[in-house]
């Protein structure tokens, strides 16, 4: 049996501003923030980690009573033999991690906690509220890096591999990525990326898992399990079109989105998923049976909503297990495209479109699917973003579609509300010409499509000699 002393009291103070002075020195760091409601969790330090949480007997102490809650990352597969990529080496192979202190927001009002192994006296935990009062308001920064485009033959190459096991019935859907490499001048900072994520325009719930130097960070639209009590709520989230700042033709594509065979296809088997996890694990299962649409700042997805009430004795970490990965970021059938993924894409995933979110000591929580997210360390990062291949997919179309599901993640280093990412740069001559080689100028898309393949040729111009000062100052500073 686990003790764990729990000692929470109410706060005067933004949770994130407390965060981004009390962070320095803490080696783990944890963030799951959703913007659209105040269900806000950010941890400082690891008071302990447990396989488990089945041990754990948590006394609650202080004015307050909230529950401790304990952080959960998982890879995408965690069971890939094949090693982590660098960077994802380092984390730890942890299931619930307790932190030290964490600073709390819900319905209730914002929230000090400070959990320890032994008694919590209350002198601790004045220490670290006298230092919350003194955050000064956050500021933002942009933050400046060099982003080398991926090959788009390998791309086309991968997508192909993906549509011959689709003709050869192996599978009916498989999700493929990309990942992109950056460069900075001076480390990454996981306060900046962070305060941009949570004041900028991506949509949906802010991740960050820092474990020393290393960084995982973004922001994602996709839940995939939430429970509150015998309260179920789970997402569908499957197939992508464009958004336009035009109302009109935002409505357009929408409708486009809505009657397009292909993307209901792709949804489709993210329903018939669902639907089936839910019904072996719970009842009252209620999915609807059309999709909606689901409007973010850059594209739109098709989503269903899934509720349900759990069947008494099953626990969230086992509804995670057994709805993660969905065919929303694996394929279908699940165990045929992750084996197809583990042969086609030439890096393990780590985090990236792996389950991450918390479990409160009552066995309440949620868990988002990582999307939108990178992981840096130093002056170099990677950031991923995928699509769904079916029957009839076009490598070009999704290539494109990846590229704006990559300005999400990307938007973190945008210190401006609503500012493109023209600040990036390419300091190599050598990709740029590649990239620029590789990128059909002719391509009749829309603009917004553009963004990603032109900063390419902006570096072109600045690695043939001009230099534009915005590109080179790291982090010109703007304050909100
Ligand atoms: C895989 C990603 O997104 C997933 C794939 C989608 C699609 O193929 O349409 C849509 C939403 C997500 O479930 C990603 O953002 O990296």
């Amino acid at each position: 049996m686990t003790r764990i002393y729990s000692y929470t009291q109410p706060l005067d103070a933004d949770i994130v501003d407390a965060f981004c002075l009390m962070q320095k020195g803490f080696t783990d760091q944890f963030v799951y923030y959703r913007k659209d409601r105040p269900t806000r969790f950010m941890g400082l330090g690891r008071c302990i980690a447990l396989p488990t949480l089945d041990d754990a007997e948590c006394e609650l102490t202080g004015p307050a009573a909230e529950q401790p809650v304990f952080f959960s990352f998982n890879r995408f597969d965690a069971h890939n033999p094949a090693p982590a990529d660098e960077l994802f080496q380092s984390f730890p192979n942890l299931h619930f991690m307790l932190p030290e202190v964490v600073l709390i927001e819900n319905e209730r009002g914002a929230f000090l906690q400070v959990n320890s192994l032994g008694p919590v006296y209350a002198g601790r935990v004045e220490r670290f509220a006298r230092l919350a009062l003194t955050a000064p308001h956050r500021t933002r920064r942009t933050v400046s890096y060099q982003l080398e485009l991926d090959s788009r033959s390998a791309w086309e190459q991968a997508v192909g591999s993906g549509l011959d096991a689709i003709k050869s019935g192996r599978v009916e859907k498989v999700v493929l990525s990309r990942r992109l490499k950056l460069r900075a001048d001076e480390p990454f900072s996981s306060k900046d990326l962070l305060v941009n994520l949570i004041d900028g325009t991506a949509h949906g719930t802010v991740l960050l898992y820092r474990y020393a130097d290393v960084f995982f960070c973004g922001c994602t639209p996709e839940l995939l399990v939430r429970k509150s009590g015998c309260e179920l709520e789970s997402m569908c989230l499957a197939g992508t079109c464009p958004a336009s700042p035009d109302p009109a033709e935002n409505e357009r594509l929408a409708q486009g989105l809505l009657n397009d065979a292909k993307n209901r296809a792709e949804h489709d088997y993210v329903v018939r998923f669902i639907r089936d996890v839910l019904g072996r694990t719970c009842y009252a299962v209620d999915v609807p049976k059309e999709p909606t649409i689901m409007p973010l700042t850059r594209i739109q997805h098709l989503m269903t909503p899934a509720r349900a009430k759990l069947l008494e004795g099953v626990d969230l970490w086992s509804m995670m297990g057994d709805l993660h990965p969905t065919p929303a970021v694996s394929g279908t059938p699940v165990g045929e495209a992750k084996m197809l993924i583990r042969q086609i894409e030439a890096y393990n995933r780590g985090f990236f479109a792996g389950a991450c979110g918390y479990v409160d000591a009552a066995g309440d929580g949620e868990f988002s699917v990582a999307l939108r997210t990178g992981v840096f360390d130093g002056e170099i990062g990677y950031v991923y973003a995928g699509c769904g291949i079916v029957d009839g997919s076009r490598a070009a179309d999704e290539y494109d579609e990846i590229a704006l599901k990559l300005k999400t993640v990307l938007s973190a280093f945008d210190g401006e509300a609503g500012a493109a990412s023209s600040h990036a740069a390419q300091t190599s001559p050598q990709t740029a010409t590649q990239t620029t080689g590789e990128t059909n100028p002719q391509a009749a898309s829309p603009a917004d499509l553009q963004e990603i393949p032109q900063v390419a040729g902006q570096t072109a111009m600045q690695s043939a000699g001009q230099t534009d000062p915005q590109t080179t100052t790291a982090g010109k500073g703007e304050a909100r």
